[in-house]
């Protein structure tokens, strides 16, 4: 007998004598197997045996239970032999027994294969054949490698086996998918591959089984990637008509786990309904197929906030029942409509605001800066009863506060020094009839918050030197990127006229959470060629780019990274070589309030930072103060084309402005 072999049945002898001697770093799980091969199945590593292999008609008899799901892995078997006959590997399917049901081998290896056990009807349980990648895999239900030595039996020591376990629709193990080579190199690390492709091939076929099984239910089908989950979608749920869910594969319970962790069973035996799973209405979900062209939806999870992708899969003959769609259930309103494609937050959000468009009831807008805060109040002002009348938006942030009184209330003939000579009326008077969009209401002064919240309360506004009150029929629409509880807090804003303003609250998701961006990329796109009367194809590798960047929350950005490409591509395309730089790579990332795109703006970057601000705080400081107030100047104290070109909001320059102290030339306070 080899050296190695006897040196192989020496070490598992003194194991069995309950000597410590097991090989340096062993795998726990090779250990686990060794002992129960000793100690629960007595096995005796002195005689060496071959596998044993099955009569006919046993083998037969294996082979007609596990009919079923041998019909249906056979393309899944002959996919996987195809990739790794070239390689030298055989491979065996084994049924829950051990007992190998099916084989795909070399012909020139065949009789070696049969001698080493690689065969139809050989016997690869544990109890019998000692740790080996099948056996153990069955009995851990978990895919391993068994390599060379790792076997127990020393007949087994030149094979290297990997297996992955099949597992039925409830998860309970019913088969072991293995490839096996009879040489290979020395290190088990070099199996690593066979792991995943195993692994993944047994999924495959485990998800075969599963749909063949459950062919005449519902069955909802999710992945965290659109384009898959016609072709591969990793969840697999059936569910019966009322949204029960009968079962689900690997992944689906894997979801069912993270969600009864973060949702304590509802009860302990049942499983959980779809809606408890997707936050979405059984209606949004069953009625999928129709309501959209690529038949696929986005939800969101409850168990941990992820997006996933969803289709349902109906069976053969089911009646296509007139469900109504969600656009269906709301008559279309485009205003809001074209707002978002598919993402769930946003459906959520557009539904509120489609029943708020007629409501007088004030709203306060949230989100990150860039997320379309202005887009959204002026589309619930265009598709509600004051279209017609007047949408005026007021930026609290951009207004100098001692300005902003004057410009919110407007004031008579001679009211204070400095003023037009024929007064002035205010925003809020000029948005009678229509809607005040107080933009960044956060930054409001306190003292003008009491005289809002007057205007609010008695729908009258004083002008300043006016001594009666006019009537005014506004309707009021607020937004903000900061947390307003806070300010209450610290006393910055009127607890009282945050109620009176948060009638309802619109929360707007960040660019990066948005489900729908490859929506927002094709219409900006159009957006922009039409405003520009320019027709550039917009390449597939360009929008993959502008997908996978990591946008810090902001539409406002994006535009602007389509709008640069536009502006410099050449020919009649935009490829992925036209976009800023920074949106080449896939590992943008917010710095400070310096974002990705405005440190790849070419303006940014063209930007002198020679003149010093009037108190600088820090060197960094002092060159941020410099860089804007050269901007500033060459772009006449235009703010708007500023925060364009830096790729930032009008309020975050307002807000720049006042913490260096910069003031445009035609706002020097007025003497009051
Ligand atoms: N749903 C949308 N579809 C297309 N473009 C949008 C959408 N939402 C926002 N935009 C674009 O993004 C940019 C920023 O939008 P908007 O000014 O409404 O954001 P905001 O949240 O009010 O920003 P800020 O916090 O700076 O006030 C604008 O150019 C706008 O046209």
């Amino acid at each position: 007998m080899p050296s190695d072999k006897q040196q192989h049945i020496q070490t598992l002898m003194q194991l069995g004598e309950g000597r410590d001697v097991f090989p340096k770093a062993q795998r726990d799980v090779i250990r686990r197997s060794w002992q129960r091969c000793l100690e629960k199945y007595q096995l005796d590593p002195s005689r060496p045996r071959p596998v044993r292999v099955l009569t006919q008609q046993a083998l037969r008899d294996h082979q007609e239970s596990a009919d079923e799901l041998l019909h249906v892995a056979r393309a899944g078997v002959e996919r996987l032999y195809s990739q790794i006959a070239q390689h030298g590997y055989a491979l065996i399917l084994t049924d829950q027994r051990g007992i190998a049901v099916d084989f795909r081998g070399q012909r020139d290896q065949l009789s070696e294969l049969r001698r080493a056990g690689l065969y139809l009807g050989s016997d690869w349980n544990e109890r019998y054949a000692g740790t080996s990648a099948a056996g153990t895999c069955l009995h851990d239900g978990a895919a391993v490698t068994c390599h060379q030595r790792e076997h127990f039996d020393a007949t087994h020591i030149d094979l290297t086996c990997t297996a992955a376990p099949i597992t039925d629709p409830q998860g309970r193990v019913i088969a072991a998918l293995d490839i096996s080579a009879l040489k290979s190199p020395r290190p088990q690390e070099s199996q690593t591959f066979a792991l995943s492709l195993v692994t993944l091939h047994a999924r495959m076929i485990e998800d075969a089984y599963f749909l063949h099984r459950y062919r005449d239910c519902l069955i909802l089908r999710f992945d965290t990637a659109r384009e898959f989950v016609h072709l591969n979608g990793r969840g697999l749920f059936a569910i019966q008509e009322d949204g029960k869910v009968i079962a689900a594969n690997h992944e689906g319970r894997r979801l069912i786990d993270a969600h009864l962790e973060r949702w304590p069973p509802w009860t302990v035996s049942t499983l959980p309904a779809v809606t408890q799973l997707f936050d979405g209405e059984l209606n949004e979900l069953l009625s999928i197929p129709h309501a959209s062209l690529d038949q696929i939806r986005a939800f969101r999870l409850r168990a941990d906030d992820a997006i996933v992708f969803v289709t349902l899969i109906e069976p053969r003959g089911y009646p296509v029942r007139a469900l109504p769609t969600v656009s269906q259930q709301d008559d279309p309103v485009p205003e809001l409509d074209q707002l978002a494609g598919d993402d769930p937050s946003m459906h959520r959000l557009l539904k509120l605001a489609r029943r708020m468009r007629h409501e007088n009831v004030s709203i306060l807008i949230r989100g990150e800066t860039g997320t379309g805060k202005e887009v959204l109040a002026r589309a619930l002002h265009d598709s509600g009863p004051r279209a017609k009348a007047h949408f005026v938006a007021v930026n609290c942030a951009a207004i100098p506060e001692s300005l902003i009184e004057s410009e919110l209330f407007g004031y008579l003939p001679g009211a204070f020094t400095g003023g037009r000579p024929k007064g002035m009326r205010g925003l809020i008077q000029q948005a009678d009839g229509g809607t005040l969009f107080l933009d960044e209401i956060g930054d409001m002064p306190l003292p003008l918050q009491s005289r809002l919240l007057r205007v609010l309360a008695e729908r009258e506004v004083s002008p300043l030197g006016a001594e009666t009150p006019i009537k005014v029929d506004i309707r009021v629409i607020t937004a903000t990127h900061r947390d307003v509880t806070e300010l209450i807090a610290s006393g910055q804003f009127r607890e009282d006229l945050y109620y009176r303003l948060n009638g309802a609250e619109l929360l707007l998701p960040a660019l990066r959470e948005r489900a729908d961006r490859h929506y927002l990329i094709r219409k900006l796109h159009a957006e922009l060629q039409a405003e520009r009367d320019q027709s550039l194809h917009l390449r597939a590798d360009a929008i993959s780019a502008l997908l996978n960047h990591h946008w810090p929350g902001n539409i406002r950005q994006l535009r602007n990274a389509i709008a640069f490409a536009m502006a410099t591509a050449e020919g009649d395309e935009i490829t992925l070589h036209d976009l800023p730089e920074v949106c080449q790579t896939h590992t943008g990332r917010a710095r400070g309030t310096t974002t990705p795109l405005a440190a790849a703006s070419p303006f940014a970057s063209g930007a002198s930072s020679s003149t010093t601000s009037p108190a600088p705080a820090s060197a960094e400081a002092g060159e941020e103060a410099g860089e804007l107030l050269e901007l500033l100047r060459h772009t006449d104290w235009n703010v708007s084309q500023v925060a364009r070109q830096l790729g930032v909001s009008r309020p975050t320059i307002y807000r720049r402005m006042r913490r260096h102290g910069l003031v445009a030339p035609n706002h020097q306070p007025l003497a009051s």
